[in-house]
């Protein structure tokens, strides 16, 4: 015969396992509470090869064909999904759900759920291949989708340069020309065709600080889109070469977020001088112990180059939309000892030296990959500046213009 006390014990265990597990998601934007706790289990659960700037997933998100959902439990917060949604499929982009909660089941009752609202619901994996270092992350991954429905189609697939399997619901057929259309479609989002003068773009970022978006997170967002841009991978040795304004800034964003991934990166000051946000991020490379050294002015055309020969990547934050005039001595010779240099460069913004409305310059930084913020600036786009840019790539960071 069971006590009282048992016959308690077991009434309130029936009670807990009975509860019905509501799962329930919430549209994600700007004003969604824990935010900061969504961006940590993003950078915890994807590897920085796989992350489009967390920015642009708010930005971006619940817009133009992407849902981007938290979910709960009653009120337990258990994760995020982000899908891109089609008339013809939908596909999960990111699927993360909550450290402590993972191996809880929670992830197959999602699934569930969300196949309610996307029947034709489809995803991607790293393919399993006992040569990959996690192997048997891949392989616990393949057999959590499958024991939830999903099978492998055959098909591979690169993005962001990582090569991934498609699985789709049991029974589904997906074409590959529409998952195409689907992901070209959300990467083309990000870009803002609008061409601005500086002048233009400089009032939109001071109307964009002033109504809608902290100035110190506007430059993180520009540091993190520029980081996403850059083609870098563990092993490069990065040299950030820095103005004393704002575009300097969003290179020190940069640098931060290099060392975070253990990419080796150093700063080189044109001189010892900051704009506030700048100096703020500044501040942050210092305590995290990235080398910075200021200019010395003894050093000549050749020590420089030799320097510069030294680094795999070169990213150029000398000056932006804030410069104006002719370039002077020392910069004159540290931009021909850039552009003469081995190194890959990529150009923050504007290439120093460029005039941004005329895309003329007396000297100017030559790079690999020009990556604009906000909007383009009609110097850019000039046969003049072309010859001066490898590729254009123009990131959406959430400016916006004022309407007059
Ligand atoms: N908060 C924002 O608005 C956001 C801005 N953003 C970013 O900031 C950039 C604009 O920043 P900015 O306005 O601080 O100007 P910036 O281009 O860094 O250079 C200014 C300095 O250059 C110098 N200088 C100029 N001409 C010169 C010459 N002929 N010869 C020599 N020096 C010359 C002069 O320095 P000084 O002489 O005062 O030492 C001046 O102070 C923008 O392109 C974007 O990248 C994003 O983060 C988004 C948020
Ligand atoms: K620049």
């Amino acid at each position: 015969m069971w006590s009282n006390k048992e016959k308690i014990w077991w009434r309130i265990k029936a009670m807990f396992s009975d509860r019905r597990i509501m799962i329930r998601f919430e549209i994600i934007d700007e004003n969604t509470k824990n935010l900061e706790e969504i961006k940590q289990l993003y950078f915890d659960a994807f590897p920085f090869e796989e992350r489009i700037p967390f920015f642009i997933m708010v930005l971006v998100g619940n817009d133009r064909g992407v849902e981007f959902l938290s979910i709960y439990d009653d009120d337990k917060w258990l994760g995020f999904i982000h899908t891109l949604v089609g008339d013809e499929l939908s596909y999960i982009f990111y699927f993360a759900i909550e450290n402590s909660l993972r191996q809880s089941g929670y992830g197959s009752k999602i699934l569930r759920e969300y196949k309610k609202m996307h029947p034709r619901l489809s995803l991607a994996i790293e393919p399993v291949e006992e040569e990959s270092d996690n192997f048997k992350q891949r392989k616990k991954r393949l057999d959590f989708y499958r024991k939830n429905g999903f099978e492998t189609l055959d098909t591979r697939v690169v993005e962001m340069g990582v090569e991934f399997e498609l699985m789709g619901a049991k029974g589904m057929e997906i074409k590959e020309r529409d998952y195409r259309k689907l992901v070209k479609k959300f990467f083309d989002s990000f870009e803002q065709k609008k061409v601005l003068s500086v002048k233009e773009m400089r009032d939109a970022d001071s109307y964009t600080i002033a109504n809608f978006v902290d100035s110190k997170e506007l430059m993180y967002r520009a540091g993190e889109a520029i980081f996403y841009v850059g083609d870098w991978n563990i092993g490069d040795k990065v040299l950030v070469v820095a103005g004393s304004g704002n575009n300097a800034g969003d290179g020190y964003v940069v640098a931060d977020l290099l060392n975070t991934e253990e990419i080796d990166v150093e700063i080189l000051l044109i001189k010892d001088k900051f704009s506030e946000d700048g100096q703020y991020y500044f501040n942050i490379c210092k305590q995290n112990g990235i080398k910075c050294n200021v200019l010395d002015e003894s050093m000549d055309y050749s020590v420089l180059l030799e320097k510069f020969n030294s680094y795999d990547y070169i990213l150029d934050c000398i000056y932006g939309t804030g410069f104006s005039g002719k370039v002077k001595e020392p910069v004159y010779s540290l931009i021909k000892a850039i552009n003469d240099s081995n190194a890959s460069v990529v150009s923050a913004d504007i290439n120093s030296g460029m005039n941004g409305d005329t895309g003329e310059s007396d000297i100017c930084v030559n790079s690999d990959i020009t990556v604009s913020i906000g909007f383009l600036k009609k110097g850019l786009i000039t046969n003049e500046a072309s010859k001066h840019i490898g590729e254009l790539i123009n990131m959406d960071i959430g400016i916006v213009i004022e309407d007059k």
